[in-house]
Parts: structure tokens; C-alpha cells; sequence
């Protein structure tokens, strides 16, 4: 309960956070609106019944009521639309702001390998329009119990057996909830499959996967699973909406016998002097009321109750997100500079859910101010070990110890502010030049000289002056800004990771695939000629790559094999003693000759 009290008030605060006044605009306006039904049926009863006493002024008076309340509704109607929108559109901007920060704001990315994460965040993602339709729905629900207690109550003045009418509203709200929650059910159960159907969306209309789509003909094969996906999720989707649909029928047949006998009530009261040809006219229109209202609370409180569960997903991603992440007990600070190095002792690390050892056992030491290489065969595990470097994950068993502290002591927003990093699955950043490279350091966003010198790092001073507007270039066609090729982008996140000049840690694994062997080498040459430079700092250089020409200007190489290092040492020193790194490197250069 406390929960769902919680889910409430978080997700009716966007509304008032968002755009305060017109939500208390919107709520206000419901109220009139609610109360308009019910003054024109009673305006219709003074009327009638003055009229048949040949009272005039009580019948001008009666009419006089109609039109106010007519007029009120129609203006209520135009600023209570406008006021809906205005709610909806800014709650939904800042409730898609805040679940952009929780997700993003989550240190680590193991929650990402549970299949049950990612189909809450699925559905949170689908559903989000609810977060900020939580407003809408309460502003609805409080408009229509207003409209139930002012007909409630000008019923029960007829007959007090008319206000059994309003209890069947109750009944109504249940079956709406359980069909909503067969609605809600059938959405959590299909979570997983409905994630693949729209992976399959994404893979057949976006532009990345054109070219293999046309290459090996795939399309038709991916209609073909999307069909059998989508089959399956709307047929259980369905099903329940079907079982929904059939309790709201039960529903509407218990209310119309009602109506019809409050009518049958109301006119035999008349036909024996208990009521006025007035009270007749008024039952009619209050039933007819009553059945609006009826309607309107059942679809507010499916929305209501819908919102409520999406608020919920909201909230427990809201505390998953607080509790995500490590707490150490004794927090320490990264050190300024290194002066031993990084070392791993005994580190053994195995995904989420998968019974595989990745990392078996790894120890070694990176020293400071060293260029250490990583290679080894696909699956070898070498990403691994630079995530967990990075801390993106914990290890399992073992420690990584960061010039003699443990990683796990360091906060980990406090030692990414001393990591850069380039990867091979980098982002394409579509905004402008200047922003593609300066969100790495976005206090010297604006600091051109200093984002040239990242450029010039990264070898992509030419990619920004061929640009028209240089640094202020936007990037990307779908902007109507300008395209680039694959080697271009990747450049870019050269620059990017190479803005920030005193890491401790600089990771580089496979940023540069997409460049050719000779410009990857010259680019490497400069990297290691600037980490040596700036030896005193103590920056560890860590470079993932499979070209041999690159990795043997390494200070140290750590050859990985099953999880396991198989090697360590320099070129010279590995070449002397053959093994797996002196077979690759043969092979590779007998490639090239
Ligand atoms: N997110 C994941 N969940 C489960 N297993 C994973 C995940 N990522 C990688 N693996 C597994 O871990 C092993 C090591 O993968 P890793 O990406 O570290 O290898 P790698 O040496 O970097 O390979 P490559 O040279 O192909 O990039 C592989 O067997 C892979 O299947």
C-alpha cells in the first residue's frame, strides 16, 4: 500500500512540477465540467414543473440556470482541452528526462544482462506516455465523483431507493480493475517476446542493417519471424482483452436494467402524486447523467489504475537505480596520480546468469606510466577484463587494486572521472562536431584550441575542416547535417576519449577497426610516444587489438587464452619465447609480406 501511495504521489508530482498552474487549471475546470450535467437536469425539473404551476419567473429562472450552465460548460470544455495538453506535453518531456537519468545514471552494467530488468524497462520505455498521464486520470477520477455525488445526491431527493443506482457504480470500478489487471498481466507475460518483435522491427527498417537485409535477402525471413513473434504476443495480448471485454459486458447489462428500472420507478412515483412531472424529467436526465458518469469513472479508473502500475515500475526502478552500484564501506578517493600502477590479483569474473567462466584467475600487473597491449583470439575475454577495469562490473573473486586501493573503495563516478576510453561499439553522437567530441569534458566545450588538440590526437583534424561550419557542423543526414563514413565516426570517439588529458587509466579496445592498418599504427605510435611523455603522471595505456603491427610497440603484452593469461612480456621477449603470441604475429606478417 505504501508503495502504491508512493507510486502516486511521485508520478502526480510531474504534472504539478512540470506545468503547475494548468494542472490546477485542469482539475478545477473537471470540477465545472462535472457539474454542469447536474445543474441542467435540475434547471429542466424547475423548469417543467413551474411551467405545468404557470409559475413564470420560476420557469425564466429554471431556463435562465439551463443556459449559465450550457455556457459554463462549453468555455469549461475549450480551457480544459487546452489545459489536458499542456499537461500531457510538458509532463511527458520531463517524466522521459527523468527516466532517461535513472537509467543512464545506473554505475554498473550487469542489471543489463537480467533478461527481467530489461523487460521491466521494455515496458517502461512502451508505457512511458503513462507516467505523465497520471494527471489526466486523477483530474478525470476527481471530475467524476464530483458528477457521482451532486447526481448521487439530487437522486436521493427524488427516492432514496434512486441512490442504489450510484452503488452500482462500485461494482463497476471492480470488474474495470480486474480487467485491467488481466490486461496488465498478459503485458508483463509477453515482455520478452514483444522486445524480439520489435528487435526484429529495428533490424528490418533501420539503415545499419540495409546493407546485409539486401545482401543476403533477409527480408523476408525476418517478416516471416516478425509475423510469428507478433502472432504470439497479440494472441495472448488478445485473450485477455477478450476476458476484459467480457466483464465490461456483464457490466453495461447490470447498469442498463438499473436505468431502466429508476425510470420505471420514477414514473410510477408520478402516476401516484409521490412525484412531479418535473422530478420524471430530472430522474431522466440524472440516469442519463449517471450512466456519462458511470462510463467516465470506469475509463478514468482503468486509466488511473493503469498509470498506477506503470508508477510502480517507475518507483521500483527509481529505488533498483538508489541501490544499484556499490556502497563501499570505507570510500577512498582515486589516487592523483599513479606512481606504482593497476594491479589484478586472482580475478575471476563469470556474466549474469551464464555458468561460464570468463575471467579465470587473471593476475598481473600494469605499471604506471606503461603502454600495455592485450590480445588474444575472439571470446578470448579481453573486453571483459577492460570492463572490469573500467567498472562496469565487479569481479567475482579477486581484487583490482588501483596503485594498492582496492577499486571496490572507489566510488564509481570518481574513478570514471579518471578513466577515458574509446571502444569498438562507440557511439555515433548525430548532434554537432563541437558536442560530439566536448561531451567528454563539457566544461571545455566551448574551448576550441583544446578540442583541436583532441582532434590532432586522434589523427581527425581533417574530419572537422572539411566540415562547412568546422566545429559547428551538425552531424548526421537525418538532421539535414552532413554525413560521415564509418572511419570518420570512429575518429571522432578517438577525440572524444583523447579530450580529457590526465586519466589514470586510458582504455582503447578496438577503437580503431575501422581505420586502416597503417593509419592505426601511426595513430597508436603517437598514443605510446605521449603516454611515455607523460610518464610522471603515471597513466596506464591499455590497448586492445588484433593487429600485431600495433600491439608490438607495447611496454608489456598479456596474451589472454580461455579466460587465462597464457603470456606476458614484451615483443622482444615473447618473440624469444615462442608461443601463441609469436605463432599470431608470424602468421599475421607472413599475411602482410
Ligand atoms: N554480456 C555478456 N553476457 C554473457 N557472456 C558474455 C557477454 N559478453 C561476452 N560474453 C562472453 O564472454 C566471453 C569473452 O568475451 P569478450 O567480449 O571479453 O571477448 P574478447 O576477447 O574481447 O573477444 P573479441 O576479440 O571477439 O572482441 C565470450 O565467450 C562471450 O561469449
Amino acid at each position: 500500500m505504501r508503495d502504491t501511495w508512493r507510486a502516486f504521489v511521485t508520478t502526480i508530482s510531474f504534472g504539478f512540477r512540470a506545468a503547475r498552474w494548468y494542472a490546477v487549471f485542469q482539475i478545477a475546470t473537471e470540477i465545472v465540467l462535472a457539474l454542469t450535467g447536474p445543474m441542467i437536469a435540475y434547471g429542466a425539473k424547475v423548469l417543467v414543473d413551474a411551467a405545468t404551476a404557470g409559475d413564470l419567473s420560476l420557469a425564466l429562472t429554471g431556463g435562465l440556470g439551463i443556459a449559465a450552465a450550457t455556457g459554463l460548460l462549453i468555455i469549461a470544455q475549450y480551457y480544459n482541452a487546452h489545459c489536458v495538453f499542456a499537461v500531457l506535453e510538458r509532463t511527458q518531456a520531463l517524466s522521459d528526462r527523468t527516466l532517461m537519468r535513472l537509467i543512464g545514471g545506473i554505475d554498473s552494467l550487469a542489471p543489463h544482462e537480467h533478461p527481467k530488468y530489461l523487460d521491466q524497462i521494455q515496458l517502461l520505455r512502451e508505457e512511458r506516455e503513462s507516467l505523465a498521464e497520471m494527471t489526466n486520470a486523477t483530474a478525470g477520477l476527481i471530475s467524476a465523483f464530483v458528477g457521482f455525488g451532486a447526481t448521487a445526491l439530487l437522486l436521493a431527493e427524488v427516492h432514496p431507493v434512486l441512490i442504489s443506482l450510484a452503488l452500482l457504480a462500485f461494482i463497476s470500478l471492480w470488474i474495470t480493475s480486474r480487467a485491467n489487471d488481466l490486461a496488465v498481466d498478459a503485458q508483463e507475460d509477453t515482455g520478452e517476446t514483444e522486445r524480439l518483435r520489435r528487435h526484429l522491427f529495428d533490424i528490418g527498417t533501420t539503415a545499419g542493417a540495409g546493407k546485409e537485409l539486401r545482401v543476403f535477402g533477409l527480408t523476408r525471413q525476418l517478416i516471416r519471424r516478425h509475423h510469428e513473434v507478433s502472432d504470439e504476443v497479440l494472441d495472448d495480448r488478445n485473450q485477455a482483452a477478450w476476458r476484459g471485454a467480457w466483464l465490461k459486458s456483464i457490466d453495461a447489462v447490470i447498469n442498463a436494467a438499473a436505468f431502466v428500472g429508476a425510470i420505471a420507478l420514477v414514473v410510477w412515483l408520478a402516476v401516484r402524486g409521490r412525484a412531479t412531472p418535473g422530478d420524471v424529467i430530472l430522474v431522466v436526465g440524472l440516469t442519463i447523467e449517471m450512466s456519462a458518469v458511470v462510463a467516465m469513472s470506469v475509463g478514468y479508473s482503468g486509466d488511473f489504475l493503469w498509470c498506477l502500475k506503470q508508477a510502480r515500475r517507475y518507483v521500483w526502478l527509481e529505488r533498483f537505480a538508489a541501490s544499484a552500484g556499490k556502497r563501499p564501506e570505507e570510500p577512498a578517493a582515486p589516487p592523483a596520480s599513479l606512481s606504482h600502477g593497476i594491479d589484478l590479483v586472482d580475478v575471476t569474473y563469470r556474466y549474469p546468469g551464464s555458468e561460464r567462466t570468463v575471467l579465470d584467475g587473471v593476475s598481473m600487473h600494469l605499471p604506471a606510466g606503461s603502454v600495455v597491449a592485450l590480445v588474444g583470439e575472439n571470446g578470448a575475454g579481453k573486453s571483459t577484463l577492460v570492463k572490469l577495469l573500467c567498472d562496469f562490473y565487479e569481479p567475482d573473486g579477486g581484487e583490482i587494486r588501483v596503485d594498492d586501493i582496492d577499486l571496490r573503495r572507489i566510488p564509481t563516478r570518481d574513478w570514471r572521472t579518471r578513466l577515458s576510453g574509446a571502444f569498438q561499439d562507440f557511439v555515433e553522437l548525430r548532434l554537432t562536431a563541437r558536442e560530439a567530441v566536448g561531451v567528454a569534458d563539457t566544461a571545455r566545450i566551448d574551448d576550441d584550441a583544446a578540442l583541436h588538440g583532441a582532434l590532432e590526437r586522434a589523427g581527425a583534424t581533417t574530419v572537422v575542416t572539411d566540415l562547412p561550419q568546422g566545429l559547428d557542423t551538425r552531424l548526421g543526414r537525418e538532421w539535414d547535417g552532413v554525413e560521415l563514413s564509418g572511419g570518420q565516426w570512429q575518429k571522432l570517439a578517438l577525440a572524444r576519449s583523447l579530450l580529457r588529458t590526465d586519466p589514470l587509466l586510458a582504455v582503447f579496445d578496438e577503437p580503431t577497426a575501422a581505420l586502416d592498418p597503417q593509419t592505426e599504427h601511426a595513430l597508436f605510435e603517437r598514443f605510446a610516444e605521449a603516454a611515455r611523455a607523460g610518464r610522471s603522471r603515471g597513466t596506464v595505456t591499455l590497448l586492445v587489438s588484433h593487429r600485431f603491427s600495433t600491439v608490438r610497440m607495447a611496454d608489456l603484452i598479456v596474451v589472454l587464452d580461455g579466460g587465462r593469461i597464457r603470456e606476458m612480456g614484451s615483443h622482444e621477449h615473447l618473440m624469444a619465447h615462442p608461443d601463441l603470441y609469436a605463432e599470431l604475429y608470424e602468421l599475421q606478417s607472413a599475411a602482410y609480406r
